[in-house]
């Protein structure tokens, strides 16, 4: 086995359903209006509910207004929710749902701790820090930063590639990978190629399951 692929930002059914088709193990739909990838509560449903079986759809949210989140599940049929922004423990568990909390990782932040503060959360999604936005900048970080011993599985994104992901993964052997910019030909629009050549490279990596704590 190989990590999980989750592919962000996806704005039409059938460019989704290509990636699907290509080996994504999971979409993720952004609902966050500054965002170029923001998608609309229908839109949302037709990509969401055109996904084959076994490829989940995420939903992506940033400090996002209680309702907005709750409007969204009521319409979009999620498997998980992503939340990208500074949002609780109590505000993450509050929907009830399955939940991955991403972090941004920037020196001197305690990933252990923050880690055992959200021991409710799927997984970890490590980010990297950027002042200009919360995610999505094709920015990568120092992956020296990640402790070992991470008591939840670690996704990891931020500047991932085809032609760095099996560098990546190699060195990092995280759960799942999670990518946006670098599968792009332009902001905001997937690239089938690239798509298909960051798969190849996911699966060509030298990977241990018993690595990534499972
Ligand atoms: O994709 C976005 O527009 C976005 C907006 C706000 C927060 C997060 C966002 N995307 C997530 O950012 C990371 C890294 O993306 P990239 O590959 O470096 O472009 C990824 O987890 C996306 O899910």
């Amino acid at each position: 086995m190989t990590p999980r692929i989750k592919i962000c930002g996806l704005r039409d059914v059938a460019t989704a359903q290509r990636l699907a088709a290509l080996g994504a193990d999971a979409i993720g739909l952004v609902f966050y209006e500054p965002s170029l990838r923001n998608v609309s509560i229908n839109l949302a449903h037709e990509i969401a509910a055109a996904m084959p079986p076994f490829v989940s759809t995420v939903g992506l949210f940033v400090d996002a207004d209680p309702s907005l989140v709750e409007g969204v599940l009521r319409t979009v049929p999620l498997d998980l929710l992503q939340f990208h922004g500074d949002e609780s423990p109590e505000y993450c568990r509050s929907f009830g749902r399955p939940y991955i909390k991403a972090v941004r990782v920037k020196p001197g932040l305690d990933l252990l701790e923050f880690a055992d503060r959200y021991a409710d959360a799927r997984g970890l999604l490590c980010d990297a820090y950027s002042a200009a936005a919360p995610g999505g900048t094709g920015e990568r970080f120092d992956w020296s930063l990640l402790p070992v011993g991470l008591p939840l599985p670690l996704i990891l994104s931020g500047g991932l590639s085809p032609v760095n992901v099996t560098e990546a993964v190699e060195r990092v052997q995280p759960w799942a990978v999670d990518v946006s910019s670098g599968v792009e030909s332009s902001k905001g629009v997937k690239d089938a190629l690239l798509v298909k050549q960051f798969v190849a490279a996911v699966r060509a990596a030298r990977f241990d399951p018993a690595s990534a704590g499972l």
